[in-house]
């Protein structure tokens, strides 16, 4: 890397830093609500039909439909799509909070599916956490001892427990806080509290079911780096819901879109933006600022003869703003180069379409 590649921020591609077999896997996953379920996801003739032929002709709604994706470690994976699209189903299956009807779900190479009462408490114990939109903090107990209520659970003598509520307490910006009750926290320090009984357990994945859809705006945002900073911090593997879409942007790795219970496109920010899969997609992506999200890769072009080819260097997941000036100042174009192989060139031209909104997109 040339140094002007280390200075500029990168984008946080989901290939950077996941390697190895995916934490969650899952493979044409259905939930269908209603009197006929299991049929629905082995009927072809049922498959096909809209929602509401669905509805009419059984009874039946089918909030998730055929539903593919893997997770990687260390990945934050949102799942996004309008009110009613399937999301909260949709991650509910994965822990079987709410069980599927067909298809596959597996947790670390274990078919969650196949596991009994016992394994599934078990699971849900040590390996996985949630934290909801209704932070579910229990009123007479103190921060400290919300915290560390799954780890009393579990059995944990009671200063051990109490040391390690203290430690995630302090993660969570909470210090000073550990005697407080709920209602003596505002919104955003509660779903910190929630934050903190998420990580106290240290599981292997957090799953967010739009945990941060009831705080104000400005709240909201400190809550999503809170987010971005413990991820950095624990690095763990987290799943996360939310509709809106620059929350979506701010936090994913990959960003897997729903629409009717179905999959409509799974992807990077950068992906989603640049080549969305259908109108829905294009719909959601089109107020997007393209210089936050779109990368070197998305719009630099072919050397053609006459191209000066010493220009400095900068990687393909740099950021159209971030690289604007770096473009902008030098007086060739900038090469971009990964591991020392040169992909394509990005000079004025393609930086100021982006800039002044002409880029075409897909
Ligand atoms: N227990 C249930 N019985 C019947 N239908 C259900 C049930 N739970 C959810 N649904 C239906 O499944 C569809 C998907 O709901 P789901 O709550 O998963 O969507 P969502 O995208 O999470 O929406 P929201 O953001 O409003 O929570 C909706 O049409 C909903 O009405």
């Amino acid at each position: 890397m040339t140094p002007t590649q280390t200075e500029l921020p990168q984008r946080r591609g989901a290939s950077q830093d996941q390697d190895g077999a995916p934490v969650v896997s899952v493979r044409g996953l259905w939930k269908v609500f209603g009197p006929k379920a299991d049929q629905v996801p082995d009927s072809e003739e049922l498959c096909g039909l809209t929602r509401r032929e669905l509805m009419d002709r059984t009874g039946c709604t089918a909030a998730v439909r055929d539903v593919n994706f893997d997770v990687s470690p260390g990945e934050v994976f949102v799942v996004m799509g309008l009110s009613g699209s399937g999301k909260s189903t949709l991650v509910r299956c994965l822990t079987r909070l709410i069980e599927p009807t067909a298809g596959e779900v597996n947790f670390e190479g274990e078919d969650i599916r196949g596991a009994d009462a016992r394994r599934l408490r078990e699971l849900r114990r040590r390996k996985f956490s949630m934290v909801f939109q209704h932070f579910g903090l229990l009123p007479h107990r103190r921060v400290v001892d919300n915290v560390s209520y799954g780890l009393e659970i579990r059995g944990m003598g009671k200063a051990e427990r109490t040391k390690r509520a203290l430690e995630v307490v302090e993660l969570v910006g909470l210090s000073g806080y550990e005697n407080s009750y709920p209602d003596q926290l505002s919104g955003g320090m509660q779903q910190r509290v929630g934050l903190a009984r998420a990580l106290a357990g240290d599981p292997d994945v957090l799953f967010f079911d739009e945990p941060f859809s009831a705080l104000d705006p400005l709240i909201r945002r400190d809550m999503q780096n809170e987010v971005i900073r413990l991820h950095h911090e624990v690095g763990k593997t987290m799943v996360f819901i939310t509709h809106d879409l620059s929350e979506a942007l701010k936090l994913g790795d990959r960003i897997l879109i729903m629409r009717d219970g179905k999959m409509v496109q799974c992807g990077t920010g950068d992906e989603l933006v640049g080549a969305p899969a259908d109108d829905y997609v294009r719909e959601f992506v089109k107020d997007v600022s393209r210089a936050e999200v779109l990368t070197l890769r998305w719009i630099m072009r072919a050397p053609e003869p006459g191209d000066a080819l010493d220009g400095p260097e900068l990687g393909p997941d740099v950021v159209v703003r971030e690289a604007t000036r770096a473009v902008l100042a030098a007086d060739r174009p900038v090469k971009v180069v990964e591991g020392g192989r040169l992909l394509g060139i990005v000079g004025d031209e393609e930086i100021l379409a982006v800039v002044a909104g002409q880029e075409g997109g897909a």
